[in-house]
């Protein structure tokens, strides 16, 4: 058992969402705690993939020896969150007869979270759902808020519920086997909640960036859990993105587009860093960011491993994915757009010159992670 364990350091976070709020408990070796949730029910279907299941399946199952546990590995990859993997999971839930009284816990990284997610919304109309996030990026933001989703290939979590998990566990020992591309995409995200939200959570950021990028357990502990309580703070206030939670979307946008379109070579939190430093850019050419500003964030996001230029493309190929965005608004593209550390706003956006020139401004034929 880990010390943090032994002094019950055990952080615990609510979504505030009535009957439906939720904890997220956060600390290292919580994948050793028994129970692992509260009243679980006896049909448990464990949803991981082909790398992590073999890393924490047995520590996860050892749990649940009084339960009768499926087990569903999906492929490695953005490419799982698929039509094709949503079908297989539902012919094993209904080949192995499970109960609308059944649980579906999500043990991986986002994809695996996003398809458990929407299979458990979706399953004889809705099942209870839990979430064991095991990358950096699904700790601190998409075990929690109930976005859940699959990909069709004109965009991303284009098929989708929102849909919240019963209790989010959050093990930090997982972290110490993730490779230092994945773990750089979690940064992506943490780095997007100080620039929407939290000015001195970015300072403190800049500050402790070689902690960070050295997994310093405190450093790192404590960047998940101010993540999670802004996100979950977002969340409580707009469950369902009418308003205030679009800003959680800061350089996605982009972003989306730049994984629609590379799949292959971009990774999500990628993909997010080299849509903000546009966004951020966009804004810095308006006026409306000051140059000090954008250079915090473009050296931050480069501090932290992060690629800051998008790849090239035409740009009608960008305005392709755009407009499929989930906040288009009457055939209008509706930006995050940062306008202080610590301050973004939601806008519509038709000068699509201006983003032409921002988009140019920040790609490059060369870019890619600079861990690659
Ligand atoms: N629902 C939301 O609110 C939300 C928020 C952000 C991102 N997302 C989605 O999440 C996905 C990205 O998530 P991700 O970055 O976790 O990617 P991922 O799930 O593909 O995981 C990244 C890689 O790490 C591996 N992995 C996972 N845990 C590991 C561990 N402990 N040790 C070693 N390897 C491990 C995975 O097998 C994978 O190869 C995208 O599809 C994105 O759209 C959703
Ligand atoms: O929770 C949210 O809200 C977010 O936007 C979090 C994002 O980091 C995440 O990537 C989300 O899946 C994007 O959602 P989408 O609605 O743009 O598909
Ligand atoms: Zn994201």
């Amino acid at each position: 058992m880990s010390e943090a364990l032994m002094q019950n350091t055990t952080q615990q976070i609510i979504v505030g969402l009535g009957e439906r709020s939720y904890p997220i408990d956060i600390g290292a070796g919580l994948l050793s705690r028994t129970p692992l949730f509260e009243q679980l029910p006896q049909q448990i279907l464990l949803l991981s993939n082909t790398i992590v299941e073999p890393l924490y399946g047995d520590k996860v199952r050892a749990q649940l020896q009084h339960h009768t546990v499926v087990t569903h590995l999906i492929e490695d990859g953005e490419g799982a969150k698929s039509f094709a993997n949503y079908e297989a999971v539902m012919d094993t839930l209904i080949r192995h007869n499970f109960n609308r009284d059944c649980a579906i816990i999500a043990l991986g990284g986002g994809v695996v979270g996003d398809l458990a997610g929407f299979v458990a919304a979706t399953y004889q109309r809705g099942v209870a759902f839990y979430q064991i996030p095991t990358t950096l990026l699904a700790q601190v933001d998409s075990s929690v808020g109930g976005k859940t989703a699959i990909n069709h290939a004109g965009g991303k979590n284009l098929v989708g519920a929102f849909y919240q998990p019963r209790a989010v566990l959050i093990d930090t020992d997982c972290l110490t086997t993730l490779n230092a591309r994945d773990y750089a995409c979690g940064l992506a995200e943490v780095v997007k909640y100080g620039i929407i939200a939290d000015a001195e959570f970015f300072a403190w950021l800049e500050a402790h960036q070689n902690e960070l990028n050295q997994r310093d357990a405190a450093a790192l502990t404590y960047a998940i859990q101010r993540s999670c309580e802004i996100k979950a703070e977002v969340v409580a206030a707009d469950e369902r993105e009418q308003s205030v939670r679009a800003l959680l979307n800061l350089g996605h946008t982009f972003g989306h587009a730049i994984e629609a379109a590379h799949y292959e070579s971009w990774k999500h939190g990628e993909a997010v860093a080299a849509g903000t430093i546009i966004a951020a850019y966009l804004m810095h050419q308006q006026d409306r960011l000051s140059s000090n500003d954008f250079t915090r964030i473009e050296t931050l996001l480069q501090q932290l491993n992060l690629p800051v230029r998008a790849p090239q493309m035409p740009l009608e190929r960008w305005q392709t994915f755009m407009q499929r965005d989930k906040k288009v608004q009457a055939g209008v593209v509706r930006l995050v757009l940062p306008t202080a550390i610590g301050q973004a706003c939601l806008e519509p956006w038709s000068d699509w010159q201006a983003l032409g020139t921002a988009i140019a401004a920040m790609s490059h034929p060369d870019a890619h992670s600079p861990l690659l």
